[in-house]
């Protein structure tokens, strides 16, 4: 079989592949990629890009409610699952169209192979058609694995037989469910309780412990407050111990001494990094772990090997996996050219402490940095301030009894923050000024400085620093 040779090859097109090949080639590699399913991965089709779809009109519709003088808005779910079809691309077999997506990667002149791609050896990839090997690349420089995640299902009795919808169900719905159970308070579980009930499910969400659990505690109560007041009922520390799938396709969920039925059950139970069936074995790694990576998202076993976005398990975000898929594209050019490789561009150091991360439900949860909890485990010298959005002037306007709350995790010894909280209507789009001074590492005393307009709900960084003693 004809063996064909790239500086480098990238198995996987979702977001964080597409990007690490389009640094590569602009620097002059040439790059082979590799996808199973679809360019565009997980995100363009049944995660990020649907769910934000489906989310944004239920929130909209929600916030009119909360303003007096405006009437009449109202979801309408045939509209919003059609607008959702076109942000993913639906195709009238029920399929996507990821032409588009392919067509970029060949634009950035990277080689396209349509196929899984397996490892096999040191820097050598085969790529299976049909269960076929149909083409043998070998990579000159490094592989680059960009494989994602795929989601867990714990061994709760029952659940499989139950063939529970996952993310990829919820964000592609055609018929919306009466009755749902959702089983999980991560992020997947709270917005699809979101999106359902937006669209006029009857939703149960049943975590066994709080919601958002690795936010600050205070943000996953506001949370269920905002679901509850969407009729969501939100049942907290309560673990499941059964699943069952009656004949006619009603589920009913055994939880302590209740029994919840539905019509579909949800499981939002975690993901895990996609490291099987892609021949770590054929050199040495353990495919039932993440490939473990340095901050060049070098494998730390194997030099030639690379691995970015969710498979490598530091953050399961597209915006995350982009970040880290600019330094390895970058240092992966670098180094095939032996230029220096040390500067900070070239690592993904914000992955460990300055993570911002937006979960989209009403009220939104927008964070950076680390929560008082992650602070005081790392061992820092930890004040907390925090303070009431509905008491900035700019919230008073934004909606009427408008209910929030922002905090600010401090450095003591360096008088900088090391991570910031805010959960209400629109805190989104208040984030990067606290990823920047997170970043940054701006002194509280200078971030003084940086005045905040009236009336903008972004006067409560002002708040902030006035409440920590500014
Ligand atoms: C419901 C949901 C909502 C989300 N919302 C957000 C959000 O709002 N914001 C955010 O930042 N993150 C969000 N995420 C997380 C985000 O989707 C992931 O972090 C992101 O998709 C990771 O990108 P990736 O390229 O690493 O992996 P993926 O998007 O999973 O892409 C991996 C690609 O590799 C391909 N592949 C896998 N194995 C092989 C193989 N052996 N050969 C060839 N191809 C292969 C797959 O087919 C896929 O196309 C969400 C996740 C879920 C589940
Ligand atoms: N807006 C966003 O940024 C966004 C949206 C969706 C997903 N994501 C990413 O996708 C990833 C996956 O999300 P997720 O919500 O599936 O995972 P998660 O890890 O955030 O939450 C999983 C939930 O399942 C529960 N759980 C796990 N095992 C269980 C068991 N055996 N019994 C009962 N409960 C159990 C956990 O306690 C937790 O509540 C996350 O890392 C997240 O960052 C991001």
């Amino acid at each position: 079989m004809e063996e064909r040779e790239f500086d480098v090859v990238v198995i996987g097109a979702g977001p964080v592949g597409e990007v690490a090949a389009g640094r590569m080639t602009a620097g002059g590699l040439s790059v082979a990629v590799i996808e199973e399913e679809l360019a565009g991965g997980e995100c363009s089709y049944w995660a990020c890009m649907p769910s934000k779809a489906l989310l944004r009109p239920v929130e909209l519709v929600e916030a009119a409610k909360r303003i007096q003088g405006v009437r009449g808005a109202e979801v309408d779910p045939a509209a919003v699952l059609a607008r959702r079809d076109k942000v993913v691309k639906r195709t009238p077999d029920g399929g996507h169209d990821d032409s588009g997506q392919t067509e970029w990667v060949r634009s950035i002149c990277a080689e396209f192979y349509r196929g899984r791609g397996r490892l096999a050896g040191e820097r050598r990839v085969e790529v299976l058609s049909g269960g076929e090997v149909s083409q043998l690349l070998t990579a000159k420089h490094a592989v680059v694995l960009a494989t994602g995640s795929r989601p867990t299902v714990p061994p709760i009795p029952g659940l499989r037989e139950a063939e529970p919808w996952g993310s990829r169900e919820v964000t592609n719905v055609d018929v919306v469910p009466d009755r749902v159970v959702i089983l999980g308070g991560g992020v997947v579980g709270c917005e699809s309780a979101a999106m359902l009930a937006g669209l006029g499910s009857s939703v149960t969400l049943i975590s066994r412990g709080g919601l958002l659990d690795r936010n600050e505690p205070w943000a996953g109560e506001l949370v269920a407050d905002g679901l509850r007041s969407q009729g969501v009922n939100v049942r907290t520390e309560l673990q499941v111990s059964e699943v069952s799938r009656a004949a006619d396709g009603t589920v009913t969920v055994k939880a302590g001494d209740e029994a919840f039925v539905a019509d579909q059950i949800v499981s939002a139970l975690g993901r895990r990094p996609a490291t099987a069936g892609i021949g770590l074995e054929s050199v040495g790694l353990d495919a039932s772990k993440a490939v473990d990576v340095d901050d060049s998202l070098r494998s730390t076993q194997l030099p030639w090997l690379y691995a970015v976005g969710d498979v490598n398990g530091r953050n399961l975000l597209t915006h995350m996996g982009k970040y880290q898929a600019r330094a390895c594209g970058d240092v992966l050019v670098a180094r095939a050219k032996g230029e220096p490789d040390g500067s900070p561009k070239l690592t993904a150091y914000a992955d460990h402490e300055k993570t911002p991360q937006v979960v989209f439900t009403d009220p939104q949860v927008a964070s950076v940095g680390l929560t008082e909890k992650a602070a005081r485990e790392r061992g820092y010298d930890v004040r907390v301030v925090d303070y009431d959005i509905g008491w900035v002037a700019g919230a008073s306007l934004v909606a009427d009894d408008y209910t929030g709350k922002a905090s600010m995790v401090v450095d003591e010894k360096r008088g900088v923050a090391l991570g910031f909280t805010f959960v209400g209507q629109d805190v989104a789009e208040l984030l990067h000024g606290a990823t920047v001074a997170v970043t940054a590492e701006v002194p509280l005393e200078t971030l003084w400085h940086a005045v905040a307009s009236y009336p903008t709900v972004s006067e409560v960084y002002l708040r902030l620093l006035e409440a920590y003693g500014l």
